[in-house]
Formats: C-alpha cells, sequence, structure tokens
C-alpha cells in the first residue's frame, strides 16, 4: 500500500526530475515565474555573459513593482535614476528573451502577488519559484510558490529546473469563532507572535481547519503571504471549491475542456488521512482580537487592547534585549497603552493587503467619517486591475472624501524603494507585511495591522480599535 503523503510531499514529489542525494535534495521542475524589475537584473546579465536563452519565456510573467512611483497620475518614468536603469534594463530583458512583460502603464500590472493570482497565472498543483519572498502567497491557491535569489532566477531561466533541498513540514490548525472585527491578517500575526519571527524556519506550513475554509481565497493569501514573517518557506491550503471559482473566470485559466481535466487532476490536492507532520499547531482564535505590532519584528505583536511590554519582567534574556532595542527605536515606554499612540501616516496597501476586499474593509470603515488632518493617508491597490475595480465600486470616493491619498498600484512605502519615503520620525500604521528599523524609510515607525485597524488609527490619530467604531468611543 503506498504511505499517506501530505500535500506538501504531493507538490514536490509530482516536480521532482531526480533525487540529488538521500538528504533531501532533489532537482525541481517549476512550472511559473514571475519576476520584477529589481531582483531579476543580474539574473539576465548572467545569462547574457553565458549567451544562453530562457528555456521557456512562456512560463514567466515579467512585472514592474517594487521601484515605480505611485502618483495618482501615471507616467512611465521613475522617479530615482537607479530605478529607471532597472526598469530600462527589465524592458530590454523581455524584448531580447521574448518574455511578456507588464509595464507600469499596462491595465494588468500591480504588485506581482496580487498580478499572478488575478490573472490566473497560479493554478492548483504548481510550483512556482520567484525573486521575491513572498511568491508563498500563491499557495492560498494549492500551488506551492517560494522566493528564490537571483542566482537561482537565472538557473531557473536557463534550465527551468532548481536544485532543492525538501523542507520540514509543520500543520497549523486554526480553529474557533471569529469576531467580526478579525480578519486574516489578524490570524496570521497572531501565528507569528506565538511561534515567533524564526518559528517556521526550515518549515512549509500547511493551513487546514474550520476557520481556513471559512475565509475567502483573498484572506487565505493574506495569510500564505505572511507566513514567510515566520521564517517559512512555503506555506499552503489544499485548494477547494472557492478556489475553483476564485480561478474560473481569470483570464489565464484553462477554458472548456481543458477546465475540466484540470478540475480532475486538483482532486488529490489534499494530505492524505494519517501522513505525519513534523510539527503540529493547533491555533484557537475564539478570543483572537485585532493585533497590532509595537517593535521592530513582526512578532513584537500584541492584541490591540495591550499594553507595551516591561523589559524588566521579561526573564528571557535574549527577548528582554530585543524589547529594549525595539521600544527605544520605537521611540515607545513600557507599560504605555497601545490605544494611546499616536500617528502621523496611514498606508492602506502592500502584496499582503492590497486586494478588492482589503479595500471593501476600509472602505465600510471610512464611509461618511474623515481622517484626522494631521494624519497623512494613502491608500495605494495592490494592483491596476483592483484600481478600476474599487473605483466603479465607489470605494475609491470614499477614501478621497475621508481624506485618503488614492494612488497608483506598486510596492510604494511597504518597502519605500520609490519616493514614497517616511521621514525620521514619522509613525504608520500600515497594512503591509514588515516592521524592520527603517522599512519604511529610515527612522520612520511601522506599526503593522489590518485595513480596517489602519483606517481607524487615521480617523482616530492614534492606534485604535476597529471595534470601537460601532460603539461610537475612540
Ligand atoms: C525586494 C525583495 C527582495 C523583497 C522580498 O523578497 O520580499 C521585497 O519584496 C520585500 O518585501 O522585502
Ligand atoms: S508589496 Fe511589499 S512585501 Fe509585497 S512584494 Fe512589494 S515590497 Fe515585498
Amino acid at each position: 500500500m503506498a504511505c499517506a503523503k501530505t500535500l506538501y510531499r504531493k507538490l514536490i514529489d509530482s516536480h521532482t526530475v531526480r533525487e540529488l542525494d538521500d538528504q533531501g535534495n532533489v532537482l525541481l521542475y517549476i512550472d511559473r515565474s514571475i519576476l520584477n524589475e529589481y531582483t531579476s537584473p543580474q539574473a539576465f546579465s548572467g545569462l547574457r555573459e553565458k549567451n544562453r536563452k530562457a528555456w521557456r519565456p512562456e512560463s514567466v510573467l515579467l512585472n514592474v513593482d517594487h521601484v515605480n512611483p505611485t502618483r495618482p497620475v501615471r507616467d512611465d518614468k521613475m522617479t530615482d535614476p537607479g530605478g529607471q536603469l532597472q526598469v530600462d534594463y527589465f524592458r530590454e530583458n523581455s524584448r531580447d528573451f521574448g518574455i511578456e512583460l507588464f509595464d507600469v502603464l499596462d491595465t494588468r500590472q500591480g504588485i506581482e502577488h496580487v498580478v499572478a493570482p488575478e490573472q490566473g497565472f497560479v493554478l492548483p498543483g504548481m510550483v512556482i519559484a520567484a525573486g521575491d519572498s513572498h511568491t508563498t502567497t500563491y499557495g492560498a491557491l494549492g500551488a506551492f510558490g517560494f522566493g528564490i535569489g537571483t542566482s537561482e532566477i537565472e538557473h531557473f531561466l536557463a534550465t527551468q529546473t532548481l536544485a532543492y533541498k525538501r523542507l520540514k513540514t509543520m500543520r497549523v490548525k486554526v480553529s474557533g469563532k471569529l469576531d467580526p472585527a478579525v480578519t486574516a491578517k489578524d490570524i496570521i500575526m497572531l501565528l507569528i507572535q506565538r511561534i515567533g519571527a524564526s518559528g517556521a524556519t526550515g518549515f512549509a506550513i500547511e493551513f487546514t481547519g474550520s476557520v481556513i475554509t471559512q475565509l475567502s481565497v483573498e484572506g487565505r493569501m493574506t495569510i500564505c503571504n505572511m507566513a514567510v514573517e515566520a521564517g517559512a518557506r512555503g506555506a499552503f491550503m489544499a485548494p477547494d471549491e472557492k478556489v475553483y471559482q476564485y480561478l474560473q473566470d481569470k483570464p489565464r485559466a484553462p477554458k472548456g475542456e481543458m477546465w475540466e481535466l484540470a478540475l480532475q487532476s486538483w482532486q488529490n490536492l489534499y494530505t492524505d488521512e494519517g501522513a505525519e507532520f513534523d510539527r503540529e499547531i493547533e491555533l484557537d482564535c475564539d478570543k483572537l482580537e485585532p493585533m497590532v505590532t509595537w517593535g521592530i519584528s513582526p512578532d513584537q505583536a500584541d492584541n490591540i487592547s495591550g499594553v507595551l511590554p516591561d523589559p524588566a519582567d521579561e526573564k528571557d534574556p535574549q527577548k528582554r534585549l530585543a524589547q529594549e532595542k525595539a521600544l527605544a527605536y520605537m521611540a515607545l515606554k513600557p507599560g504605555t497603552r497601545l490605544t494611546d499612540i499616536p500617528i502621523s501616516h496611514a498606508f492602506i496597501g502592500s502584496c499582503t493587503n492590497g486586494r478588492i476586499e482589503d479595500l471593501r474593509l476600509a472602505a465600510e470603515v471610512l464611509k461618511g467619517k474623515k481622517i484626522t488632518p494631521h494624519v497623512r493617508g494613502m491608500i495605494i491597490p495592490g494592483s491596476t486591475l483592483v484600481r478600476q475595480q474599487a473605483e466603479q465600486e465607489g470605494l475609491a470616493k470614499i477614501f478621497i472624501d475621508a481624506g485618503f491619498e488614492w494612488r497608483q498600484s506598486g510596492c510604494s512605502m511597504c518597502l519605500a524603494m520609490n519616493e514614497d519615503v517616511l521621514e525620521p520620525g514619522d509613525r504608520c500604521a500600515s497594512s503591509t507585511n514588515r516592521n524592520f528599523a527603517g522599512r519604511q524609510g529610515a527612522g520612520s515607525h511601522t506599526h503593522l495591522m489590518s485595513p480596517a485597524m489602519v483606517a481607524v488609527a487615521a480617523i482616530a490619530g492614534h492606534l485604535a480599535d476597529v471595534r470601537s467604531i460601532n460603539g461610537g468611543e475612540q
């Protein structure tokens, strides 16, 4: 009898060209990739130097997202000369290697991890490797996505394969009854807080449980996307009816008979009964509140009703040091209530929370309200298509009326590689995924949270509980 397999092993084994040794190193076939202007240049230079072609150019998409401006009126010029060089070279690589490019003015452009699912470019059962750590997002569709470095991109482009070491497996079962104000972002923030920023290093996480089943596909993407902040090099969920429905009308999804065949082949994408995981975690969300980060690592997070920790109370010397460092950088005092932390900026966007459902949640909070005058609010849709849809649904008007800037798509202030940069001392409520020191600008302070929580902080002028808007108290 064949032995019970995890979904992870099914995905990896079905793409293993050859076992390289008995330590779990394999030559892995990669179905598809999406590359950005920032991490791909050296890979293409490497190919050029060796006079190599791309093996399957049609399996790759190029998409500009990291350095482009997000000014409300779009043009295709970068503000920074370095960024302009990267985009020019990207265009040249698209031409010379015959790879399709979603350039800045293309209506399909956006943040790669929003664009690829939206185009139906990622399908269940696929293995996707791309030059960005948040490639894990595609796990929400039952694909296995992981980030690779520049030399690996070159290897992939030339051969369609990668040398890969199989990961350990972790199953995270998410159960309980969610408070309506709690979102997918809060669930993944809870997991990261619980297991730590390197708690899943060396692991691929499979998320299961009733909460995951109930989440929308977009919510699942938020979870798989941010699992990388716990160190995971892969995060996924078994595909279900919701995934098939999500994909069915997407431009690049198979059609007609091919769709039927694809559906059949996806039926086997689940973990077999009795398959073993290296680690199992239960996450009960019954008492989960909206979460925010207070420090400079994504695991330095708490419920919004919490207070800042006092390092003096921390027994673990390493944690104590990390807390001291974080509080000093963040210019915060132990014991402060999280809701007493004032903000100067509010940012809604990124590949974690820049999809249409995220914007709808933010709009629900902002409808008929104004943000505090001293807060600069920016909304950066995850893709140009998301932007169009938000405009059609009337969300853009709600944002603009509330005092937010309604901008074009890109990574923007998630990592501040274009001109969307915070000044030293600025403090931002942000729907992004990384709060490292200086991430949004040297000397700036970032608090991660869900888009609805960013919206409510923008109205209040300080971190606030999204549940308080119904009760009136802020
Ligand atoms: C630029 C890129 C290498 C990086 C990543 O891989 O995640 C970026 O997208 C980020 O979010 O920090
Ligand atoms: S939006 Fe942020 S996290 Fe996502 S790819 Fe861009 S920089 Fe990285």
